[in-house]
């Protein structure tokens, strides 16, 4: 039976890995695409071109720990859906990973779920890293290294902005990381969606065995969600309208509240005079990124953001924007 290849696209949260995908979608119209936000509105479905390839949402959690399980349906719903005609013959999948899973944990079961082995192979395990964030992510986020680790390519983005030096450096320490990998510098060719690796062991430690039927055992799993990661998401829909300057000033608002625990923030924002929404897209340590979109994606025309941050307390996010909606409210009464 013919097996349909998976890419699985890795990398730490905010690396660039949808910026990625974007120009690979420009090029290949032939693939299917699986994005798993941690974050339960998903932002990144929005990002992905117009409607050009079939692309899922799996939105609320990583593959590799709280909503583990959920790749194997989905799986089998594209093939299926492929296989009646009911979506394009895709000839790839490509699986944007959240940017906190291990990639091995999402892996697994592609390689032990009888019925999927059959019909899928994990193709590569291709991981985009962050060249300005470099190795500062290893000192703060252990996923960072599982990402690298698993790699069968490390695939360096924002290199336009680093220093020749910091850059050699940083090459330097991923190759001592992952001595396999092969190591590209932007842009990552499409051609490498089609290349092949020797298949290396993947230790899936942190998963969960499969049952004889193909379930898996989430209960056996050593993992919960919060031990897995202490990365946590809130998201926020608002309906009130905000002028282009306070959005700014309330994003910074947003950054003193959370301080050294704001990771990654997303969204789209209603900004008093403009007919689409406004995209924030923010990277811990940069500056928020504000850019006025055409278009609203769809008919949902409230404000809606992610904000993910690394807190030992589960419910810190939710807290943080809880607090900014009031503030929100009061700018927008102002
Ligand atoms: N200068 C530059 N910016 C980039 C590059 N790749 C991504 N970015 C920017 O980095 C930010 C995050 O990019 P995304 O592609 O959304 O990153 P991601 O890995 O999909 O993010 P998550 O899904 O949240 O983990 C955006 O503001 C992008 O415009 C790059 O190669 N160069």
């Amino acid at each position: 039976m013919e097996r349909l290849p998976v890419v699985v696209l890795s990398g730490f949260l905010g690396s660039g890995k949808t910026t990625l995908l974007n120009r690979w979608l420009s090029e290949r119209q032939d693939l299917a695409v699986i994005i798993n936000e941690l974050g339960d509105i998903g932002i990144d479905k929005h990002l992905t071109g117009p409607g050009r390839v079939p692309v899922t949402l799996l939105a609320g959690g990583c593959l590799c720990c709280v909503i583990q399980g959920s790749l194997s349906s989905t799986l089998r719903n594209l093939f299926m859906a492929r296989k009646n005609g009911e979506l394009p013959a895709f000839s790839m999948l490509v699986l944007e990973t959240t940017g906190a899973a291990d990639p091995f944990g999402v892996t697994a079961p592609l390689e032990q779920d009888p019925w999927l082995k059959k019909r899928f192979f994990c193709q590569s395990v291709l991981t985009v890293v962050d060249a300005l964030a470099g190795v500062r992510s290893l000192e703060r986020h252990p996923e960072w290294l599982e990402q690298i680790h698993a790699a069968d390519a490390l695939l360096l983005s924002k290199t336009a902005h680093c220093e020749p030096q910091a850059l050699a450096a940083l090459k330097a320490q991923l190759a001592a990381l992952n001595v396999t990998a092969h190591i590209y510098s932007e842009p990552a060719p499409v051609d490498l969606l089609a290349q092949s690796f020797p298949r290396r062991c993947r230790v899936t430690g942190s998963f969960a065995p499969v049952q004889p039927g193909g379930s898996l055992l989430s209960t056996q799993s050593p993992v919960t969600p919060s031990s897995r990661h202490q990365l946590y998401s809130a998201s926020l829909r608002w309906d009130g309208v905000l002028s282009w300057p306070l959005w700014q000033a309330a994003l910074k608002q947003l950054a003193e509240q959370c301080g050294d625990a704001l990771i990654r923030v997303k969204g789209l924002l209603r900004v008093d005079g403009l007919d689409g929404p406004l995209l924030v897209q923010w990277v811990e340590g940069s500056e928020p990124a504000l850019g006025p979109l055409n278009q609203w994606p769809d008919q949902d025309r409230l404000t809606r953001l992610v904000l993910i941050v690394r807190h030992p307390q589960a419910d810190f996010a939710q807290q943080q924007l809880a607090h900014w909606e009031t503030l929100l409210t009061q700018l927008a009464d102002q």
